[in-house]
């Protein structure tokens, strides 16, 4: 006959240890879910403190500021009359757990802490928490003082247990514990439980999102049921951009979709489902029946709440909500939406001036404008959709309480400066390309000449030292031409700086410094084709954890999709650094100079860090690959491609170590500070890998020697 609920869950963009904001979110969250009409609202992994506090854990201050924001937020009289699941760290027999409470009406019905902790990638969880690793047991749980006389209550049940209200059962899963072979799901749904609520902390990658709705849908299509997935949204403070996607799912499919990128610090999604769906689902599957026979079954915490009140079958106002299909962005939309969001919550929770960057007329910096320019683009369609956070930041940033932006442009001429810093060997068109641009997206741009920075350098050193380099072209050594190169590249970043500190100043603006950009992409940071401290040493990168081949289907993708024509010219440039002199037959191109292609390096990164391969088994995977057609490379010039990556990754490694800090968007991103951990000290002839690289070729050649024998004597 029908069992309607309205239930809610959400995408918020907490910010690490901002507690007092956090809780506002939380509040207005819980707001709109009553609003919606919702009798259950769940929201993010640890949403008081934040996700990424990190070290911060560590600190007893966190758990207590933890608990004194949780008071305020079940003693404020619009949390009332709405079961809450709540994220928060809590100290228990002197261990730290990652916990959810649940509660209603500021009473806490439970504490569950999370059993199986993230501690790949980017996680560490392990780090600060305890698992409770104990499924299904619980112990009794002393409240602070000051939240017993909030809730009236003196010890709550703190375990793997489970809530039953007057009509369904409710189960909480966190985060990872969906991912491991193991989904407290699985039992819990063997137990009766019909509502599934997942509080997540998870962070975008580029072409992920699938995995993880997978097993959110999954869960349900296997068990029947209703799964809540919530989601921090937004940069808490770190190179992570949390991506949201908060979902409802009934028995597999999707019901209410959040959106994954957006500039919105709260936005609550809601669904009303018939329980009795559940019931009908489970009842054609032969997983009702079994559970009867489970004995290890779960402590179940009575509360008497009506979760689907009489009225609501009757009640025309209450519709169920339609399934829809999964939406996904393209990759080119994930590029940019996320660096893009990344880059607003950077900017006004930095509270700087804006952002400068060196603007070559190359792809990576060009993609890095772009990326500006869609950040600003979010920015206009926010306040149009009348966003007042958003309208409320730039009035801040900008220093002007009347501004009010109709264009993205309007916003890049007060925050975004670029500059191109020519020398004699720039060529026309990059410094064209490059102007052409910044006027395009309405940046304010600087075109300069700093021939005269590098001489005086050069000079400097040449009356020291009585010596004077020159390029190889010119006749100098190998070590004269990459000196002469990187002089030129370091001193475009002491500009750099120079110029983000005193730009606004020049402008008669009172905002302060800018933020410099850097654009090394993922891939030249793998190989180490960058200099070190030159303009790859800013104060933050939106694409240091992308590819050099997804920052150009992105170019292709924005130049019809933002009306930038003139990005196709970015496109059909030859890649080249313009360090070296421009000559009748030479120019200098990336690839040549790396002696290896940008797919090439997509390939080795991939199989380094995701296949997680070793110079001799890269080789083994590589030769399989590659000796086929088109390639048909022979295992000579295979071995002779892995020893080459192998020895520019070992050289360079050092570089990763100083990398400004980049967002995360990639799976073999080499980020040395968060993901991925290796010496920078390494021999990089790989001398025992060598040789067993050797021993294989070799074995190889004979047996191609065996079978062509073989053929010769067949025929
Ligand atoms: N094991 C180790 N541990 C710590 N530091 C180590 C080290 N080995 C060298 N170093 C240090 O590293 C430094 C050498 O690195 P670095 O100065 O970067 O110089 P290096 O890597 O030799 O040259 C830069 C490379 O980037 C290329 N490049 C291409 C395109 C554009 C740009 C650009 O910048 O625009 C650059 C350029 O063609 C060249 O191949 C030295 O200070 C050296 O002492
Ligand atoms: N002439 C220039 N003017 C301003 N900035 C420059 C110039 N040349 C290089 N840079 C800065 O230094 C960075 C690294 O230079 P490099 O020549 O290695 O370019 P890249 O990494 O291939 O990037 P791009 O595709 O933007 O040229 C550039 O991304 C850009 O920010
Ligand atoms: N916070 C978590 O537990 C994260 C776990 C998971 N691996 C994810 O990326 O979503």
């Amino acid at each position: 006959m029908g069992h309607y609920i309205t239930i809610a869950t959400c995408n918020l963009n907490q910010w690490a240890l901002d507690f007092e904001g956090n809780r506002d979110r939380i509040i207005e969250s819980i707001r709109q879910a009553k609003k919606q009409g919702a009798k259950l609202r769940v929201g993010p992994e640890l949403e008081i403190c934040g996700y990424g506090c990190l070290d911060h854990f560590s600190e007893s201050d966190l758990y207590q500021h933890s608990w004194e924001i949780y008071g305020d937020i079940i003693s404020h009289p619009d949390t009332k009359d709405i079961l809450l699941d709540i994220g928060i760290p809590i100290i228990h027999k002197s261990n730290k757990y990652n916990c959810r409470i649940i509660s209603y009406n500021a009473k806490i019905l439970l504490i569950r802490p999370k059993l199986y902790l993230a501690n790949d990638g980017n996680y560490r969880e392990m780090r600060y928490f305890t698992p409770w690793n104990r499924p299904k047991y619980f112990e009794e749980y002393q409240l602070p003082k000051f939240i017993s006389k909030i809730t009236q209550q003196s010890r709550v049940t703190f375990g793997d247990c489970v809530i039953e209200t007057f009509e369904t059962r409710l189960g909480c899963e966190t985060c990872e514990e969906l991912f491991t072979p193991q989904s407290p799901h699985i039992d819990m749904s063997l137990d009766g439980v019909e509502i599934f609520t997942n509080s997540s902390g998870s962070h975008h990658e580029l072409r992920k999102l699938d995995t993880r709705l997978e097993l959110i849908t999954e869960a349900t299509k296997k068990c029947g049921g209703v799964y809540l997935y919530s989601n921090q949204r937004g940069c808490d403070g770190d190179r992570l951009y949390y991506d949201g996607c908060a979902a409802i799912i009934l028995n597999g499919k999707v019901v209410a979709q959040a959106s994954q990128f957006s500039l919105n610090d709260v936005e609550v999604v809601s669904a009303t489902i018939d329980l009795d769906d559940v019931r009908s689902y489970r009842n054609q599957k032969s997983a009702s029946l079994q559970s009867v026979n489970r004995k290890d079954i779960y402590k179940s915490l009575y509360c008497e709440i009506d979760l689907s009140p009489t009225s609501n079958v009757f009640n025309p106002l209450i519709v169920p909500t339609s399934t829809r299909p999964i939406r996904y962005h393209l990759p080119e939309e994930e590029i940019a939406l996320g660096p893009a969001c990344w880059l607003w919550d950077y900017l006004r929770r930095s509270k700087t001036g804006g952002y400068f960057l060196p603007l070559s007329g190359g792809i990576d910096s060009c993609a890095t404008a772009v990326i500006v320019h869609s950040m600003c683009r979010l920015v206009v369609e926010a306040i149009k959709d009348g966003n007042k956070q958003v309208l409320n930041d730039i009035q801040s940033l900008t220093h002007d309480s009347n501004f009010i932006p109709n264009t993205p442009q309007e916003i890049a001429e007060k925050l975004f400066h670029t500059s191109f810093m020519g020398t004699e060997n720039s060529s026309k068109e990059t410094r064209t390309r490059a102007k052409e641009l910044a006027k395009k997206i309405g940046a304010y741009h600087i075109d300069l000449n700093m021939d005269t920075l590098v001489g005086a350098v050069i000079s400097v050193f040449e009356v020291a030292t009585g010596k004077k380099p020159i390029f190889k072209i010119f006749g100098g050594s190998q070590t004269e031409n990459l000196a002469l190169q990187n002089i030129q590249a370091r001193l475009r970043m002491v500009l750099s700086y120079l110029f983000a500190q005193l730009l606004p100043w020049t402008r008669n603006k009172s905002t302060g410094g800018l933020l410099v950009l850097g654009s090394a992409n993922v891939d030249e940071c793998l190989r180490g084709y960058l200099t070190k401290y030159d303009c790859s040493s800013a104060d933050i990168n939106p694409i240091g954890g992308i590819s050099k081949t997804d920052l150009k289907r992105f170019i292709a993708w924005a130049e019809i999709k933002f009306e930038l024509p003139i990005l196709n010219e970015f496109l059909t440039a030859t890649p080249t650094a313009e360090l070296e002199p421009i000559t009748e037959n030479y120019v200098q191109s990336d690839e040549i100079d790396m002696g290896m292609t940008y797919d090439e390096l997509s390939r080795f990164g991939r199989l380094r860090k995701v296949d997680k391969c070793g110079p001799l088994s890269m080789f083994i995977k590589l030769y399989h690959e590659w000796s086929q057609p088109p390639l048909n490379l022979t295992a000579e010039q295979v071995a002779e491609k892995v020893k080459r990556f192998w020895f520019f990754y070992a050289i360079n490694r050092h570089k990763m170590t100083t990398m400004t800090p980049a967002y995360h968007a990639e799976q073999y991103s080499p980020d040395d500070n968060r993901f991925d951990l290796r010496p920078f000290l390494i021999n990089p002839r790989f001398p025992h890998a060598s040789k067993k690289i050797d021993e294989v070729v070799e074995d190889i050649k004979r047996r191609e020697e065996e079978i062509q024998k073989n053929n010769i004597s067949v025929e």
